[in-house]
């Protein structure tokens, strides 16, 4: 078969996602509108790497559009990721969680999302997507010294 006729091997998405963190140590979670893929469940706020932008560029962008806060690359910290499972026929993912302790501006949710600060221990009651739920254990396993 030629190579021009063959189908393009579905690329990499990456996806960027914040703990922002405040001083008691309690985290923002967003809720999805409904009307969007994995809609009604909380999430880290962030979003889809857009082709030649870094993945710090990226969630200062997302940050931006999505809480209508300011945060600054210098500030972002990486905890951990997660990837989907690799099945043909299914795109490939991979979530990149960072921290950031710091922002200016006031928190206005997009298009009517739902923000919550929780503790961490409060993560694993919340209907996340499934890999969010791998990310909010590091999370707490991180805030509470815990290996
Ligand atoms: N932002 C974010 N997306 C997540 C998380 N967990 C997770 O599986 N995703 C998935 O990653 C993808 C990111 O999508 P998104 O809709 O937030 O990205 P975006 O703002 O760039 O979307 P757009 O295509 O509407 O512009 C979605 O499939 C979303 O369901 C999470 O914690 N935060």
């Amino acid at each position: 078969m030629k190579v021009s006729a063959m189908a393009a091997p579905p690329t990499l998405l990456t996806v960027v996602a914040l703990a922002l963190l405040d001083d008691a140590d309690r985290v923002l979670m967003q809720r999805r509108p409904e009307s969007r893929a994995h809609g009604g469940l909380w999430e880290f706020p962030g979003g889809k790497v857009e082709p030649g932008e870094g993945p710090a560029a990226a969630l200062v962008r997302e940050i931006a559009e999505e809480l209508s806060i300011t945060i600054d690359a210098a500030d972002l910290v990486p905890l951990t990721f997660a990837a989907n499972p690799e099945r043909e026929g299914t795109r490939p993912l991979v979530l990149l969680l960072y921290t950031c302790r710091r922002w200016t501006g006031s928190l206005v949710p997009e298009d009517g999302a739902q923000l919550q600060w929780l503790e961490s221990e409060a993560l694993s009651a919340l209907s996340m997507p499934p890999l969010d739920v791998p990310l909010a254990a590091a999370l707490r396993r991180h805030l509470k010294n815990l290996p």
